[in-house]
């Protein structure tokens, strides 16, 4: 994939890039070498000044960093510009918090005696350059919620984003550059994907983390496990959203729709299998694809938007083939669905979609749908909601909608995610651990799980 600026509304390309030759990239992972070795000496209240700078810097740029989001992956810019400023929220978040986060910790009393030593800690360390593979669909995001407690532990950032987002990776880079940070605190290396293995294999690179596909993922995480280095892996998701009786069905339904089609529908964490009881599966069904009909897909540059287009023609085409195999396998269209009905704009667009009379043997059961298209599920109860709802190679997030405690504990007992969200959609924050289980991936990202994926974890033992 060339590495460009391609505006997904009309398909127009903006900006095209040369990836970086050998010797730059030699030149860069020298210069992360260099700069960790005295960046890892500096104090908590220098990275935390540098830290905060950046977000002040982010702050004034919101407008102009969401216009350059929306015209390179088509996100409404209302949520490119949110995205924005929560980004400069969780590098806040770190900033105020990283020392206190990565303080020594002093094991019990009776364990130290019980080792022979006068005194035990365990200090947080950082590690080295640590690759971040990232991609498109929250350019900004994905990169800073490892960026900001990567810099606060002390160690460098190396980016490879996604080759259709260049100009938000250019600005991550200049951002940090312009806060102060010498310049190999965090570098953009503008390369194609099959440049990132040898990068990986590079004993200055000490540790990867990749938020992307399946594939990709696996493709890291081999080359890593080869070469003994920690990765976190933040993967694909096709969450269950499940509606029980006791639930608000007009909330669950409304929120529904956002769950779904937030990020024009290309979130890993969108709620995308919708598991509705049957007691009140007519109504919710009734409310939903009303709400998914009711929205306004269009220009992603104009405020009233609230779906734009699919990231690029490939993305559409796959998301159609999705939906093309499960309804010749007898899905029900509720609303959108195939490409004749795809509204007539000149971008990658594809209708809010709403499929039901969903089967096993269908791929959209078993793939993420990354599009504005959602599954509906009908189930009889508590047990064969959670059975369908753990019927998936993923497992990132889960939404329970009800007001029944004793359902609430089953659900957070049996349901195989890495978060239960209950009478709400999945929202990442920076105070609580992000990632997954099972074909999501491992690791955490964001709170102080996040901050301590990339440490030396050191056990400083004294003797008498
Ligand atoms: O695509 C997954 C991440 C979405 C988020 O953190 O809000």
């Amino acid at each position: 994939m060339p590495i460009a600026t391609v505006n997904p509304a009309n398909g127009e390309t903006l900006k095209t890039y040369e990836a970086m030759g050998e010797e730059e990239i030699e030149r860069r992972l020298q210069l992360a070498e260099a700069t960790f070795r005295t960046y890892r000496t500096t104090t908590f209240v220098d990275r935390g000044r540098l830290l905060i700078q950046a977000a002040n810097l982010l702050d004034a740029d919101q407008e102009d960093i969401a216009r350059v989001m929306t015209t390179e992956m088509g996100k409404p810019i209302k949520q490119a510009r949110a995205e924005a400023a929560k980004c400069a929220k969780a590098m806040r978040w770190y900033a105020e918090r990283a020392e206190g986060l990565l303080a020594d910790e002093e094991p019990a009393d009776s364990d130290v005696k019980d080792s022979g030593a006068s005194r035990v800690r365990v200090r947080y360390r950082p590690l080295g350059p640590v690759l971040a593979v990232m991609p498109w669909n929250f350019p900004l995001w994905q990169v800073m919620r490892f960026a900001a407690p990567a810099l606060m532990a002390g160690n460098v950032g190396l980016l490879k984003h996604s080759s259709n987002v260049p100009q938000t990776a250019l600005y991550i880079e200049d951002l940090f550059h312009r806060a102060g940070y010498t310049e190999g605190c965090f570098q953009t290396l503008l390369i194609g994907a099959g440049q990132v293995d040898d990068i990986l294999r590079d004993e200055r690179v000490k540790a990867a983390t990749l938020t992307g596909s399946e594939p990709a993922g696996r493709a890291v995480a081999s080359t890593a496990g080869e070469m003994i280095k920690k990765t976190v892996l933040e993967l694909g998701g096709s969450d269950p959203y499940v509606v029980m009786p006791s639930a608000d069905i007009d909330r669950a339904a409304q929120i529904a729709v956002t769950a779904r089609v937030q990020n024009n529908g290309q979130s890993c964490i969108a709620a995308k299998r919708f598991i509705v009881h049957t007691d009140v599966y007519d109504a919710f069904a009734d409310r939903f694809v009303e709400g998914m009909k009711a929205l306004v897909v269009g220009d992603p540059m104009l405020d009233e938007t609230d779906v734009g287009p699919l990231s690029s023609e490939q993305g559409r085409t796959d998301l159609e083939e999705l939906v093309d195999d499960a309804g010749r396998s007898g899905a029900t269209v509720l609303c959108g669905g195939h490409r004749l009905r795809r509204p007539e704009l000149p971008g990658w667009y594809y209708p809010p979609t709403v499929l039901a009379d969903i089967t096993r043997e269908m791929r959209i059961h078993r793939e993420e749908a990354f599009g504005p298209v959602a599954t509906l599920y009908r189930a009889s109860d508590l047990d064969e909601a959670v059975l369908i709802a753990n019927d998936s190679p993923f497992g990132l997030s889960s939404n329970v909608w009800t007001r029944d405690e004793a359902e609430v504990d089953r659900f957070v007992r049996d349901l195989e995610a890495g978060s239960v969200y209950v009478n709400g959609m999945t929202a990442s924050h920076p105070a609580f651990p992000f990632g997954g289980v099972k074909r999501s991936g491992f690791g955490r990202e964001l709170s102080g799980h996040g901050i301590r994926e990339f440490c030396n974890i050191t056990t400083v033992w004294q003797g008498a």
